[in-house]
């Protein structure tokens, strides 16, 4: 994977310090079985006292090395991996900032989320911790081996027997726990799911008494959950008691055999106690073998999710020649505009004009293409067929940022972060605070925010938690007008933003927004919101079936005549509007 290659190369002077450390302080551990042997055989049966305080100190030296080796070992290792992860991170989450629409539409939040968090902390620790702990395991085993021939081939032969059959349950063991594993990954990315949705949708919840479905639901993932924990402990329980059987066996089975070698003269005890010391230096790296195996696996497993990720195609940032922009006057064209989200046409043959500074109203059931459209001005997806022109240039060719900043757009959803209001109409532009006020105030929203406990340095709950729904619509109409105050956007796209407003306050922000030198998208159900329009369109599955200006449009009596009749009853006729 040529892009963890370049985060390793960034941190391999971690990564090899922590091995170097490592292997430094195994080799010492090495001594220690030795100086035991020394003990015994010469202290304690030749009573050779005089020797005992060096080998102690010679002990006490290795193991105060040992503890400075191994601090800095994790602190290498440690920070090699959280760094190898950070900025793996860090690139992941602002690739998926490029990343267009369509993908957000194809994937679950808890599945990215999962992509972001577990996977990528999968391959912190296998960085930060698994991999060095695999070479160190290699070299106890492969030393710990050599030192074991050395003293006595016959007898590690023997005692190696047994290795293989601990490996093969070690390998069993993790297959088997590889596949719970995933399943309970997998789960945990529902249990997940279950939850945030229904935190997020709580108040739908409760509105509609949806709480004891939500339990349901939420009990069943977590029922799954704990039984798929359970399986995993089955697992542990089935395999592990081998395991230790057969490590005991073969320390056993060493000292056994090697007592007959000791009473046989051919051993010395203090041997056969280091003998049995360097086996469990063996036996530990091949019970932990499936393990790290499992592990790796793992790692790869997921650094191949995010790669899948990374492989996605960021949206384009201009397509063809780019047209190099030095202020835009707002003028919009679309020239048959077409478009499919997937197999059907969602949009057909869409054309119209708006010059600077004028006013195009879209009216349609729901569903008719209403959103779509603004979402192909601001390039969130392309046509499929037909041009859109933004002061006679294509604008695939503009590229995105200056497209969209040109732009303000105030979105159907509300979408407030959980930050202070300041900061929700900022959104990281520097604006200074008569900028603020003056949107605030023609967004007719300063008062309630002055009303606020702490004015704009009121931090308002997620999603605008703690607002009411007009209110939330008013900060998103600021957002946008700050935007404009600053001359950055010419022009303003409102995408149903009234249907939350009281009429007051509708005809207070129409009014303000006169005063705007700005070309206007306004997408409403309501006949006062579009009426004053210089071009009303009004859309029927995809198709422009009626279009012109208020009065043109009542006098043809069709599907806008009939909407104002809704609205307004069928006792008013062109005269005046009870508005
Ligand atoms: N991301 C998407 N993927 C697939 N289909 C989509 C997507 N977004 C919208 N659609 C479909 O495209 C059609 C037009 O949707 P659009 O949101 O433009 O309608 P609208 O007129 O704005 O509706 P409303 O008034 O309810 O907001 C609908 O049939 C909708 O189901």
């Amino acid at each position: 994977m040529k892009r963890l290659k370049k985060y390793i190369r960034h941190n391999l002077h971690f990564f090899i310090s922590a091995i170097f450390c490592a292997i430094l302080a195994l080799s010492l551990d090495m001594f220690n079985p030795k100086i035991v042997e020394l003990i015994v055989d010469r202290v304690i049966i030749k009573n050779n006292m005089e020797l005992l305080p060096r080998l102690l100190l010679f002990m006490t030296l290795i193991t105060f090395s040992r503890v400075i080796l191994g601090y800095f070992k994790e602190y290498f290792m440690d920070l090699g991996g959280s760094r190898l992860a950070y900025e793996l991170r860090v690139d992941l989450f602002e690739h998926l900032q490029k990343l267009p629409f369509s993908f957000f539409d194809g994937i679950n939040t808890g599945e990215l989320m999962s992509r972001i968090k577990e996977d990528i902390d999968n391959v912190w620790f296998t960085f930060g911790f698994g991999l060095v702990f695999f070479i160190e395991q290699l070299f106890y085993f492969l030393i710990a081996s050599v030192i074991l021939f050395s003293i006595n081939w016959k007898l590690t032969l023997i005692v190696l027997t047994l290795i293989p059959f601990i490996g093969y349950i070690a390998y069993k063991l993790e297959r088997e726990n590889d596949e719970v594993y995933g399943e309970i990954s997998d789960q945990g990315v529902r249990l997940n799911t279950t939850a945030q949705e229904d935190i997020a949708g709580i108040r739908v919840v409760k509105s509609f008494g949806r709480e004891k479905y939500e339990i349901e639901r939420f009990f069943e993932e977590n029922k799954k959950n704990f039984e798929l924990n359970v399986k995993q402990a089955k697992i542990f329980a089935k395999y592990f008691p081998w395991m230790d059987f057969l490590t005991n066996i073969s320390i056993a089975l060493a000292i056994t055999l090697g007592g007959l070698w000791v009473i046989g003269d051919k051993m010395s005890v203090g041997t056969l106690v280091a003998y049995s010391g360097y086996v469990s230096m063996i036996v530990w790296p091949v019970r932990l073998g499936g393990w790290i195996v499992n592990m790796l696996a793992q790692c790869v497993a997921s650094l191949k999710k995010i790669e899948r990720l990374f492989r996605e195609r960021p949206e384009k940032d201009f397509i063809g020649e780019r047209i190099e922009v030095k202020g835009i006057r707002g003028e919009v064209l679309f020239k048959n505009v077409s478009f499919k989200y997937k197999d059907e046409y969602v949009l057909k043959n869409i054309t119209f004009h708006i010059k600077p500074g004028k006013t195009l109203a879209i009216m349609g059931l729901t569903g008719s293409g209403k959103t779509t459209i603004v979402n192909l001005l601001g390039r969130f997806y392309e046509p499929w067929e037909g041009e859109i022109l933004i002061d006679g240039m294509d604008i695939r060719k503009i590229d995105l940022k200056t497209l969209r900043e040109n732009i303000a757009y105030v979105p159907q959803d509300v979408f407030l972060f959980s930050d202070t209001v300041r900061e929700n109409i900022k959104l990281g532009k520097e604006l200074d605070e008569k900028i603020i006020e003056k949107a605030l105030k023609d967004a007719k929203a300063l008062q309630f925010v002055r009303n606020l406990p702490e004015g704009l340095e009121t931090i308002i709950g997620e999603r605008g938690l703690g607002l009411s729904g007009g209110q939330k619509q008013r900060l998103t109409i600021a957002r946008a007008l700050a935007r404009v105050l600053i001359g950055s956007a010419k022009i303003l796209v409102l995408d149903d933003v009234t249907s939350a407003l009281d009429m007051e306050t509708e005809l207070y922000i129409q009014k303000a927004l006169e005063e705007y030198n700005l070309t206007k998208i306004i997408i409403a159900h309501r006949v006062s919101a579009v009426k004053n329009a210089d071009e009303i369109i009004v859309l029927e599955k995809g198709e422009i079936v009626e279009r012109g200006t208020h009065e043109e449009l009542l006098s043809l009596k069709g599907r806008y005549y009939e909407t104002y009749q809704e609205q307004y009853g069928k006792y008013v006729f062109m005269e005046e509007e009870p508005v």
